[in-house]
């Protein structure tokens, strides 16, 4: 009994009512760092069932609790997903299989053509040799953008033109890197078709024909809610390994980062900073959370 008594001093229980109205704010707050809305929803919802009748020190605000839990959440949410180093992950497979195969997807504009050439330049600088196969053979100047971009991060390139079937160019260009001793092909493919059932049967067939060691999904930090939407519908048609963040230069809360680890459960392995070929970090969660939650 006295025990008890003491315990109601001494603590208060968070009530169903208590934590929805803290909740509530900070849902706009994931909001307004660009999280998108349904992944904000599950976020609190996933909050809410971990710690609606939990007991909170007297002297310690709601607020304060829940932004501490909110914090272990999301931590959760990106440690569920992991975390892999794609530049030894690439040396390890190359030296096994002899060529390490990745393709990249995702919508177009978002930013693929350029970040291939940013991790080209990457693997390149620590001695792989890459060769990018030009499967995008749709849009138009696509093949002159992967050639420009090859040349600078000093990666080779593989094209049969406009028109081509993308999987055959994909499966010619993994041959000749075979016979041309690279280490790393990395498979530019078409982000716009006329219908998303077309974009999907064209990734299958690639993806049913080469094989792919990795895929990596682009999306632009500037576009929300729209990559979000994009990397599920590749997520559940294909099965996404990562994904690859541009734009985090652009003034963002970088929110859409949470919603693609949320949506797909796959990591985010690096954020482009900029249009240079420099501008490629890996990214790191820990700082992330601490810059979404600084409120
Ligand atoms: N500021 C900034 N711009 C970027 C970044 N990544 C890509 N871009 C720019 O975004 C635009 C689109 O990039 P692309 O690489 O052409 O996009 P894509 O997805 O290949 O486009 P499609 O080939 O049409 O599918 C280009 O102007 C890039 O310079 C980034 O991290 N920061």
């Amino acid at each position: 009994m006295f025990r008890e008594f003491v315990d109601t001093l001494a603590f208060k229980e968070l009530t169903p009512e208590r934590f929805d109205e803290a909740a509530s704010k900070l849902f706009i707050e994931l909001v307004q760092s660009d999280v998108a809305v349904e992944v904000a929803e599950g976020i609190i919802g996933d909050l809410r069932s971990k710690v609606v009748g939990q007991r909170i020190q007297r002297g310690r605000s709601v607020k304060e609790f829940l932004e501490s839990e909110l914090r272990a959440t999301l931590q959760e949410v990106f440690e569920r997903a992991g975390w892999i180093d794609l530049e030894k992950l690439a040396m390890e497979q190359a030296r096994q299989k002899g060529v390490f195969k990745v393709i990249f997807l995702g919508p177009n504009g978002h930013g693929k053509t350029t970040t291939i050439g940013k991790l080209s330049y990457r693997f390149s600088k620590k001695g792989l040799r890459v060769l990018i196969a030009a499967a995008d053979t749709f849009r138009a100047g696509a093949i002159e953008q992967v050639s420009q971009i090859a040349s600078l991060a000093g990666a080779g390139v593989f094209s049969m033109g406009y028109g081509a079937d993308p999987a055959a160019v994909a499966y010619e260009a993994v041959e000749r890197a075979r016979r041309g001793g690279y280490n790393v092909v990395m498979i530019d493919t078409a982000g716009r078709m006329h219908t998303k059932k077309n974009l999907m049967d064209e990734m299958k067939k690639i993806i049913r024909v080469v094989e792919p060691d990795f895929k990596i999904f682009v999306g632009d930090a500037l576009t929300g809610n729209d990559a979000v939407e994009m990397a599920r519908s590749f997520h559940s048609e294909v099965g996404i390994d990562g994904s690859i963040v541009s734009k985090f230069d652009a003034d963002v809360k970088g929110g859409v980062v949470v919603s693609l680890v949320y949506v797909t459960g796959r990591p985010v392995l690096y954020v482009g900073t900029g249009q240079r070929l420099e501008d490629l970090e890996p990214f790191d969660y820990k700082s992330f959370i601490d810059s979404v939650l600084s409120f």
